[in-house]
């Protein structure tokens, strides 16, 4: 007996594993040698439509009934003003979609040389992922670049690809192209995929596919606990970690990273909690930001709230509703965390 969302875990790490090859390339191409003037954003741009592209193509194929909630839509690229940036995502994606064959793939994934789309073709995969979400029924949700800050700067970014039915994530990658193999050897190896599916655990594999690892959050060490959180101060209020950090006499300082490769970390214990407040500018979140860090960090055995210790909603729609925040951490610390995060919200006269 095969086990359940076997096919779609083959598959999603497929569009991953192509997806991240690619992001990558644009960065050594466009990023890091560059002839590119600061500030600009076009790599990112290329990067982000690419990647959607060639992850619906790919989903699109194997499950042609699945809506798909991406975070990028085509209607900018379709412009005639945009027609080079646009054949720069039609030429990437096809570049990844016919790459020859790796591990786990099948050539009835339509992948592989002679296997070019055409640019109506790419641009519609895109728009596949207008998807509203919802309650009922069965989708994807992608976020072809997550951290694009991160992407920019050379530090951590991630694809994530997540599957929801009937509002609850069953099934959640994060591919992070940037992050160490190992914790330990920072300047080691780099290029890792967390996988996880309901009731079946997580590991995390390389991006070639030659190892894989379980993940269980491991027990914070007394005294060694510490905050995983975002570089930019424009996304969670830094600040009010800070007090948590004085409430629970945390002195190890803060891990700082962009994307859900905060999720990966904590589940492979690099980091005790990943606390992100709102900064009051009612900012919504969207589902493909945390529904495949979510799943991770609670197959891994830990526990992720909102700061009212509820449990966060990913049948809304798009967006996860009002932001009241995000606590996730393993079982040992979460309450106490939580109970911190409700005295300083009381403190400022907030809830
Ligand atoms: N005001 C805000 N509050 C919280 N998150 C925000 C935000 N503005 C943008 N974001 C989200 O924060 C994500 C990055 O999170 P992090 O800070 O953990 O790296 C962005 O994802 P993208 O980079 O995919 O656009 C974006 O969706
Ligand atoms: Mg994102
Ligand atoms: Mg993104
Ligand atoms: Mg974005």
């Amino acid at each position: 007996m095969t086990l359940p969302y076997a096919f779609e875990k083959q598959v999603a790490l497929v569009a991953v594993r192509r997806a991240c090859a690619l992001t990558s390339s644009v960065f050594n191409r466009l990023v890091k040698n560059e002839t590119l003037t600061k500030g600009d954003k076009s790599p990112v741009t290329v990067g982000d439509y690419s990647a959607q592209a060639v992850v619906n193509t790919i989903l699109g194929r194997a499950f042609p009934a699945d809506p798909i909630v991406g975070e990028e839509d085509a209607a900018e690229m379709r412009q005639e003003s945009n027609s080079e940036l646009k054949n720069r995502i039609i030429a990437l994606a096809n570049e990844a979609l016919t790459a020859p064959l790796g591990p786990g793939e099948t050539s009835d994934l339509g992948l592989g040389p002679g296997q070019e789309r055409t640019p109506e073709e790419l641009m519609d995969a895109i728009d596949r992922g207008g998807d509203q979400g919802g309650r009922t029924g069965r989708r994807w949700t992608l976020d072809p670049i997550d951290g694009t800050k991160g992407f920019l700067r050379g530090g951590q970014y991630a694809v994530c690809l997540a599957l929801i039915v009937d509002g609850k994530v069953v099934l959640g990658l994060i591919g992070c192209p940037n992050l160490p193999v190992k914790s330990d050897e920072p300047n080691g190896r780099k290029g890792c995929i967390f996988v996880v599916v309901k009731g079946q655990g997580a590991e995390q594999v390389t991006l070639s596919g030659d190892r894989s690892v379980p993940l269980t959050i491991p027990p914070v060490v007394p005294g060694t606990l510490n905050f995983l959180e975002s570089v930019e101060a424009a996304h969670a209020d830094l600040a009010f970690n800070n007090r948590i950090s004085e409430l629970l006499n945390i002195t190890r300082a803060p891990a700082r990273m962009d994307s859900q490769a905060k999720y990966g970390c904590l589940a492979r214990g690099d980091g005790g909690v990943y606390l992100r407040m709102p900064t009051g500018t009612g900012y919504r979140e969207k589902i493909w930001d945390h529904a495949s860090g979510s799943l991770l960090v609670e197959e891994c055995g830990g526990i992720i709230t909102d700061s009212r210790g509820k449990s966060l909603d990913f049948g809304l729609g798009r967006s996860l509703g009002e932001n009241y925040g995000f606590i996730a951490a393993g079982k040992d610390v979460h309450g106490q965390v939580l109970a911190a995060v409700q005295q300083a919200l009381a403190e400022i006269g907030r809830k």
